[in-house]
């Protein structure tokens, strides 16, 4: 059975089409990434997933069940992680997941497990408007968690933190799914998406682009791979004369060289005694994006 089965969803606001035909469907245990930049319709597909938006037309079954009409049954069986800014004020983070631990009639030890496992132990008698960025969508997740549900929804989790806070927090969101769990995710971020997510939906302006795993999607561009080689290694000359290069040029990095065959030029480059400092670059979602919408992505 599917986690997930969204069939051509769409809904309108006015003579805007936000949602406009999306259908996809999670696998159980799938860490899958609803991906698009700003207003591209991600966060009203998710409400319609969760049940709190109806559809102008389409259907949705989650974990076998129909969302809509409001399906009581399925509330303990998923996880909805809040923006930071709807938790209960003056409450300490302990108080806080113990609040939604008893709300969902789990026991306060679930909530005291879930402090630890977020890393929020130092910080169980601070209040929640005095935690960073950082630790209030830990605190956050944790909430979504606490009541041990089959599906969580993360709503852009990393927004607005700064690069290492995110970096810590993907350590946490890549274990959720190690016990079977299915996670959404939404998010702004191509690296994150490529790190975390076993599929992504790529949506843009109310559609699904492309879904598929990211390498896939990376490898389905068949762009070439650059291979950078440490300044002073190789002339020009030397480079494009080693078999597999499409093309070599000069970067203050060193030489950059193309190639369609990264794998069998490195060997080449190991064998000359060339692997000092060389750098690969493949494909990344970003270009998937820009191919498949002639744009850059607007993060
Ligand atoms: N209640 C609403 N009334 C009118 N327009 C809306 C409403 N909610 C969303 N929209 C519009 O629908 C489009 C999709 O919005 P949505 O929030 O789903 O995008 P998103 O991909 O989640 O964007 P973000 O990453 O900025 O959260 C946007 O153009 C948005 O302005």
């Amino acid at each position: 059975m599917a986690a997930i089965e969204a069939s051509d969803l769409a809904i309108s606001y006015g003579d805007l089409r936000a949602v406009d035909g999306v259908s996809f469907e999670v696998a159980e245990g799938e860490f899958f990434g609803l991906l698009g930049p700003n207003g591209a319709g991600k966060t009203t597909t998710l409400e319609m997933i969760e049940g709190l938006r109806r559809p102008d037309s389409g259907s949705v079954r989650v974990l076998g069940e129909p969302v809509w009409p409001r399906n009581a049954a399925l509330l303990p069986r998923i996880g909805v992680q809040l923006q930071a800014s709807a938790f209960f004020e003056r409450l300490t983070a302990r108080e806080q997941l113990r609040t939604f631990a008893s709300l969902y009639g789990v026991p306060a030890t679930a909530a005291d497990d879930w402090l630890e496992r977020v890393g929020l132990v130092d910080k169980a008698g601070a209040r929640v408007e005095d935690l960073s960025g950082g630790q209030a969508q830990r605190l956050s997740i944790a909430c979504a968690l606490v009541h041990d549900p089959e599906l969580v929804f993360l709503d852009e989790p990393t927004a607005a933190l700064d690069p290492q806070a995110r970096r810590n927090l993907w350590d946490l969101l890549s274990g959720l799914t190690e016990s079977g769990r299915t996670v959404v995710l939404t998010t702004h971020y191509m690296d994150e998406a490529e790190i975390l997510c076993d599929r992504v939906a790529i949506i843009d302006r109310g559609r699904i682009l492309q879904c598929d795993t990211p390498a896939a999607l990376v490898r389905g561009l068949d762009a070439p791979a650059r291979v950078t080689v440490g300044p002073g290694q190789l002339t020009l000359d030397e480079a494009r004369a080693i078999e597999g290069v499409d093309n070599a040029t000069e970067s203050v990095d060193g030489t950059v060289l193309t190639t369609r065959t990264p794998a069998p030029l490195l060997g080449r480059l190991a064998a000359q005694d060339r692997l000092d400092g060389v750098r690969v670059q493949t494909g990344t979602l970003e270009d998937v994006f820009l191919d498949l919408t002639g744009r850059e992505y607007r993060a």
